[in-house]
């Protein structure tokens, strides 16, 4: 394989995918990364030294990942000219070596490109947003008791009004687009109809069964004890209700579970330890509020794009912010995996923005390769970095007696906690 612009490492090999898609990793993985914007040039150089002291630390040289830089973004368009903000041979590197990870990448509001990070879910079918939510202790938080905050989410990741189908207001299509609504399908109920601009919001039985269905086995493997759908079925009756319906209808056709005292919450006995997991579900808006009030109650969360982006933030704030907040985006056989939070473009460059989203996005990197005692020394020199109180900014501005290290001194505390 040739590219344009990218190199690729001579000391590493590529990582290859089985049938039953379990991978097949060597003990030099080439690893493509993008580097990010923003604050991804202050972030992305801390996670790859982290990892590589994690995995030398852990194997003793006899395992080490080989790094390929490919480029989106705004450094892509430096590399490969002026338009080219996602090049081709980045979405063929994601998908031929299989596992990557990924800075944050800007995405202009109202005008502008289309978000490059929802282009490369799409375009490559990363369907699962998976989105751990874990405390790590002595770090500061709003709730009282933030160590009973302990969530996955399974956030839909390719549809949904996410997916950017619209058109602005004013525009040939929207007019064509509401003429439409209003001639032939009687639609009555857009206000005003001469000045809105109009979304679309698609929402499949395909596109929810296999989220749900990976959503499931994921409480089955780590001996979860519920997984909730989280929607608004009440108001969007044929999107985010079907998505609820759909849910559970799998939940009983695939996973065998039973209806608990008529419905609709149902349960399954884990196959794997016979332990009962419940399927129930929650409207959105009464979710948001419960996660603060009674997050003990919630464990494995399924939902729709947007709901899943809006929690995901919320829930990152409930254990220190979105600076602690790590993510993959996944498909059957591809895993890219990428921080919660964005760019923050007034820290980028300044070397004081927390790396720890995508140190831990790197410690999933590294757990599903399989190196579990690299990903491990990873939690535990950031476990290490909390307790000794030498944090970035958000975690020092709201800790008594902390130390306020910058990004770069926090990444070479977590090496030296390691272990
Ligand atoms: N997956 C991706 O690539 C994503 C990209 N984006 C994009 O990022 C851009 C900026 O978005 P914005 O809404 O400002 O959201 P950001 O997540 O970039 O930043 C919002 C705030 O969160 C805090 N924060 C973010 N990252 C860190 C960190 N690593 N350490 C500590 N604090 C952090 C900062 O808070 P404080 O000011 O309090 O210090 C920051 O001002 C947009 O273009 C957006 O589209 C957004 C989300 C995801
Ligand atoms: O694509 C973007 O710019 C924002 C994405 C986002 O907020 C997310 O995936 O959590
Ligand atoms: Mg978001």
């Amino acid at each position: 394989m040739a590219f344009e612009q990218i190199q690729i490492p001579a000391s590493g090999e590529p990582i290859r995918v089985n049938p039953d898609h379990s991978l097949v990793v060597p003990d030099h993985p080439i690893i493509p990364y993008i580097e990010g914007d923003g604050i991804g040039v202050d972030i992305s150089p801390v996670m790859m030294k982290v990892l590589d002291a994690a995995v030398d630390k852990a194997y003793g040289g006899q395992r080490q990942i080989a790094w390929m830089e490919i480029y989106a973004g705004e450094k892509a368009t430096r590399v490969y000219g002026d338009d080219v903000w996602l090049p081709d041979e980045t979405l063929e590197a994601v998908r031929d070596y299989v596992v990557s990870i990924k800075g944050p990448l800007t995405t202009p509001v109202s005008g502008g490109i289309r978000s490059l990070n929802v282009a490369l879910r799409q375009r490559l079918d990363l369907y699962v947003c998976l989105r751990p939510v874990r405390y790590f202790q002595g770090t500061p938080s709003p709730l009282k008791k933030p160590e009973e905050t302990d969530m996955v989410i399974f956030r839909e990741n390719s549809e949904d009004i996410y997916a950017g189908i619209e058109w602005q207001a004013g525009s040939p299509q929207a007019e064509q687009l509401i003429a439409f609504l209003r001639g032939e399908m009687g639609v009555t109920k857009i206000r005003f109809p001469d000045s809105s601009g109009i979304g679309i919001k698609p929402v499949s039985s395909e596109g929810t069964q296999r989220l749900v269905r990976k959503a499931i086995q994921y409480a089955i493997d780590n001996e979860r004890d519920s997984v909730t759908l989280v929607h608004k079925g009440n108001i969007m009756k044929f999107t985010e209700g079907a998505f609820k319906d759909w849910g559970y209808a799998l939940a009983r056709e695939e996973f065998g579970a039973e209806l608990l005292d008529g419905g609709p919450w149902c349960a399954f006995k884990n196959p794997k330890t016979g332990k009962e997991i419940i399927v129930k579900d929650v409207i959105a808006d009464a979710f948001l509020q419960q996660i603060l009030l009674r997050p003990k109650d919630y464990d494995v969360i399924a939902t729709l794009n947007l709901n899943g982006d809006y929690i995901s933030d919320a829930l990152a704030a409930q254990v220190g912010g979105i600076g602690m907040a790590p993510g993959a985006n996944l498909s059957d056989s591809v895993a890219m995996f990428e921080a919660t939070h964005g760019t923050a473009p007034k820290y980028a460059g300044k070397d004081q923005v927390n790396p720890s989203s995508l140190l831990l996005s790197g410690e999933m990197l590294l757990r599903h390769l399989g190196w579990t005692e690299a990903a491990d020394l990873v939690v535990s020199g950031i476990e290490g970095s909390i307790a000794a109180k030498t944090v970035t900014y958000d975690l020092e501005r709201l800790m008594e007696g902390a130390t306020k290290l910058s990004c770069s001194a926090f990444g070479d505390a977590v090496i030296a906690n390691m272990g």
